[in-house]
């Protein structure tokens, strides 16, 4: 029995963790944070491929998110030398706007004075409809906008996130794709897991020509709109009409369309493990991601833990799985060491 845990995944997020339990059910791996700092942009970048030279390439169509701003907000942030690194962009009634960035970078407010009612009221006339998670998106893009609402019903708060195609940097973890097991991507919110599951769903489908279905809740993965994002490649995209029907969605997508993949974005009630066992149980490769920074957090989570029992139980019965550590060096090439995990790993 072999367990590999890769950490540093300095791929798109540094100090990252992945897990990877060949004899289990699932692959964990674990992310912790999230840098662009590593990626070296290339401003011509038009295509979906990775660059020749290996390096990773992002796309993020950010005009499109910003139009939907407030137009000085939309101008102080189309002049700043960061946005490239924007994560996202805070909008709450009678507050100060805010742009919040990826790694180091942090938050720092966009003017002095406060949002107005008038002010979301057209940054929600620009988005699409907001589904039962009080999420939209922009057609034909990859941002997802977030709404908080008051007690009446009101939007007295938008989170709109910038979403991106990031290409090249799942090297780290391509030969796990050939094993056909299932792999669970586990890291607190805004690590950067439904960014690498996007560019898994291309190149499994693209690269391994298998046949994916993304099973795709608040329509993250493949965007807004019916037609998907080129991101996913010919990866197949369900929607599904409401979160609550997320499970029923997973299991239609096995009996309906005869996949060799399926892929879903936070799998977090009982329906929805009870959904990826029996998916699993019919001998489907399952890529999943939910929230929780260590496996701890797993084995905490009564839900979750039942996903991964064997590797829980290896951890409860006080064995030292052995664990892969994967990471980038200076070259940016993948580097990897083994050893058996102790306490202070991070595990
Ligand atoms: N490699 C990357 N380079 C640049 N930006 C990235 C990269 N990976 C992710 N991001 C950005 O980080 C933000 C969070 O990414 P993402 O939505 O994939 O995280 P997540 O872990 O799925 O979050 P959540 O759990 O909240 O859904 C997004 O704005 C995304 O565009």
């Amino acid at each position: 029995m072999s367990v590999i845990a890769v950490s540093s995944y300095a791929v798109s997020i540094k100090s990252s963790s992945i897990f990877h339990s060949k004899p289990f059910k699932w692959s964990l791996f674990l992310q912790q944070s999230n840098s662009a700092l590593h990626f070296r942009r290339n401003p011509s970048f038009s295509s979906l491929k990775a660059s020749d030279n290996g390096f990773v390439v992002v796309e993020d169509d950010l005009h499109a998110l910003l139009e939907i701003l407030p137009q000085d907000l939309h101008e102080n942030l189309c002049n700043e030398p960061k946005r490239s690194q924007l994560l996202e962009v805070i909008l709450d009634l009678g507050r100060l706007p805010e742009a919040r960035y990826l790694g180091e970078c942090g938050g720092q407010y966009l003017r002095s004075t406060e949002v107005s009612m008038q002010e979301l009221e057209e940054a929600q006339n620009a988005v699409g409809e907001f589904g039962g998670d009080n999420r939209a998106g922009i057609e034909g893009t990859l941002h997802r906008i977030s709404a908080i609402r008051s007690r009446k019903g009101l939007i007295v708060g938008l989170t709109c996130r910038v979403g991106r195609a990031v290409s090249g940097h799942i090297d780290m973890v391509r030969d796990l794709l050939q094993y056909r097991e299932s792999i669970l991507f586990l890291g607190r919110p805004g690590v950067g897991k439904t960014t690498v599951m996007r560019e898994i769903a291309r190149a499994l489908a693209d690269e391994l020509h298998k046949r994916v279905v993304i099973v795709d809740t608040s329509n993250e993965i493949g965007g807004d709109g019916d037609v998907p994002h080129a991101a996913i490649g010919g990866a197949r995209r369900m929607q599904v009409p409401e979160p609550s029907m997320q499970h029923k969605v997973m299991i239609e997508a096995i009996e309906n369309h005869m996949p060799e993949v399926i892929i879903v974005d936070e799998i977090g009630t009982e329906a929805e493990a009870l959904a990826c066992r029996s998916i699993a149980e019919r001998g489907v490769m399952l890529i999943g991601t939910a929230h929780g920074e260590r496996l701890e957090n797993i084995i905490k989570n009564h839900t979750l833990c039942d996903l991964t029992e064997r590797s829980v139980d290896m951890l409860l019965h006080g064995k030292r799985p052995l664990v892969e550590v994967r990471k980038r060096d200076d070259q940016f090439k993948v580097v990897i060491e083994r050893w058996k995990a102790y306490d202070g790993d991070g595990i």
